[in-house]
Parts: C-alpha cells; sequence; structure tokens
C-alpha cells in the first residue's frame, strides 16, 4: 500500500495506542502506537529484548497491557478472551510450530476453521442439515487451502513427519482456514534455510496480494522484512523507536545505533 493511498484518511482495520506492558519491575513495551491497514504487510523489528514479542502477545490476547488500548475496526479488542480472537478475525502462527504432531496436515487444517464455526454435541450428533452443509462446506475450504498452499500431496501425512519448512506451511494453512483479517506471524523464516525464505516471501506476499490478506511479522530476518514489508515499526527497550518503508528505517540512524553490536541481524 503507498503512502498516498494511506493518507487518503482510511481509518485503520488495527490500531495499536498507547500500549505499555510492565512485568513486575521490568517495562516491556513503553507507550507504543501504529496503526495498520487493510492490505498492509507490516514488519515489527527491533534487537532482543526489544519487545517484539510482547507486542504479539498482545495482539494475539496472551497478554494483556498494563495501559493502552488495541482497536480493530475502531472498536478494542481487549475485552475478548484470547480463545475468541479468531472469531474477530485474528490468526497467527508460532515460532516453534504448533500443530497437532500425530493428526494429518488435512486434518490440522480442519481445525483451523472450526476457529469460526459452531456446533455443539447435539447438533453433531444429530447430524442436522445445517451441520451437513457446514461440514461440506468446511470440506470445501480445506480443500481449497490445501491447494492454495501446495499441500495437496502431503494432505493424509502426519504432521510430525515433515520436513519443518512444510510444517510451517501447514501452521499458515490452518491460520488461513480461519478466514482471518489480520494475519499474525512469528518469526516465520526461524529454521528455514536461504532458499526456503525466498519461496516464504513470495508466498507471504501472494496471500496478501491474492487474498486481500493482513499481514503483521515479527522478525529477526532482515532481508525477507526488508523485501516483503510495505511499512516497517522498529522498537528498542519497549519503545518505537522509527517506523516508515523499509528503505526509511534502513537508513534511519536510531535504527542503526540499536542494531550495532549485533552485527548477525
Ligand atoms: N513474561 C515475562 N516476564 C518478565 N519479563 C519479560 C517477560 N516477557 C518478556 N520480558 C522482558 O520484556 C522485555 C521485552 O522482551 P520481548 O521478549 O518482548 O522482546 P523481543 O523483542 O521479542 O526479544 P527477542 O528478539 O529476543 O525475542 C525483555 O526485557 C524481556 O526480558
Amino acid at each position: 500500500m503507498t503512502q498516498a493511498q494511506l493518507a487518503q484518511g482510511i481509518s485503520p482495520l488495527l490500531a495499536v495506542r498507547d500500549v505499555s506492558v510492565v512485568f513486575g519491575g521490568i517495562v516491556a513495551l513503553n507507550g507504543v502506537s501504529f496503526d495498520m491497514h487493510k492490505g498492509q504487510i507490516l514488519g515489527l523489528i527491533g534487537p532482543n529484548g526489544a519487545g517484539k514479542t510482547t507486542l504479539f502477545n498482545c495482539l494475539s490476547r496472551l497478554y494483556q497491557p498494563s495501559s493502552g488500548d488495541i482497536l480493530m475496526d475502531g472498536a478494542s479488542i481487549l475485552t475478548r478472551p484470547p480463545h475468541r480472537i479468531a472469531e474477530i478475525g485474528i490468526g497467527r502462527t508460532f515460532q516453534n510450530v504448533a500443530l497437532f504432531p500425530n493428526l494429518s496436515v488435512m486434518d490440522n487444517v480442519r481445525v483451523g476453521t472450526h476457529a469460526r464455526t459452531s456446533s455443539d454435541i447435539i447438533s453433531d450428533s444429530l447430524r442436522l442439515a445445517w451441520i451437513r452443509r457446514s461440514e461440506s462446506s468446511i470440506n470445501k475450504k480445506v480443500h481449497e487451502i490445501l491447494a492454495y498452499l501446495d499441500l495437496e500431496d502431503v494432505a493424509h501425512t502426519t504432521v510430525s513427519g515433515l520436513p519443518f519448512g512444510t510444517q510451517k506451511r501447514v501452521e499458515l494453512a490452518r491460520a488461513l482456514a480461519a478466514d482471518p483479517k489480520i494475519l499474525l506471524l512469528d518469526e516465520p523464516a526461524g529454521g528455514l534455510n536461504h532458499e526456503e525464505v525466498h519461496v516464504l516471501g513470495d508466498l507471504i506476499r501472494r496471500i496478501r496480494d491474492e487474498r486481500g490478506m493482513t499481514v503483521l511479522l515479527v522478525e529477526h530476518h532482515m532481508g525477507l522484512v526488508m523485501s516483503i514489508a510495505d511499512h516497517v515499526v522498529a522498537l528498542n527497550f519497549g519503545k518505537k523507536l522509527a517506523e516508515g518503508t523499509p528503505a526509511q528505517v534502513q537508513v534511519n540512524p536510531d535504527v542503526i545505533t540499536a542494531y550495532l553490536g549485533s552485527k548477525d541481524q
């Protein structure tokens, strides 16, 4: 999304407003604010301990901010319990993959669709008409996502037997199956080789371009962030250090200083 489009006054899909998180005496986040617009890929960067994971956990409702607010389509998400985030349109993946290892790829993706559907044991056991209808639409959805992410060949394979890169794709499929408005990706490049990171970058961009997805990624892999993000927010010591296009953030003197000493970034 271009700055010109953003300047048209479109209200943000997600607004982080003055969010602070304090753990005991440690201020993990200190008054962080930024907006995310529909269709944007936003990269959240910062050196170790900057507060990225803390903010990610606030967005996915695992942590409750000490102060501030997070609004989605203008309404606070902080009043919603963590297990309802899929219903409000937030999907996520995990740094170390959190799938059901003994289930097939297809069943793991099917779990994602249930995050947005409702049924109960009585309706299920009576196999009421609306349950059958919803089962058939779930199957259709699962097959569509598997085909989209090129996972059809392994649809019936148990997840634990798959390479890590494929497992990460399955996680992405599971998150997409819930039809999120925003996809939160926690270090998606972690544990992937150079070629896999390249493929992942193309995939994230495709998901945005073809499915209109809005993506927030927390990532240490600067090459990936700078090549796919439209907008970058840099944190350091719990505060927002800079934000802007990748090109702007890359040359920001405060960002350069924050990363000095960690040459592996
Ligand atoms: N559960 C917790 N209890 C106490 N302190 C915490 C907790 N989680 C994070 N912190 C502290 O909050 C600060 C921010 O940590 P956070 O994990 O959010 O940073 P990060 O940018 O994700 O770092 P990394 O890149 O190393 O994962 C750090 O000082 C960390 O030690």
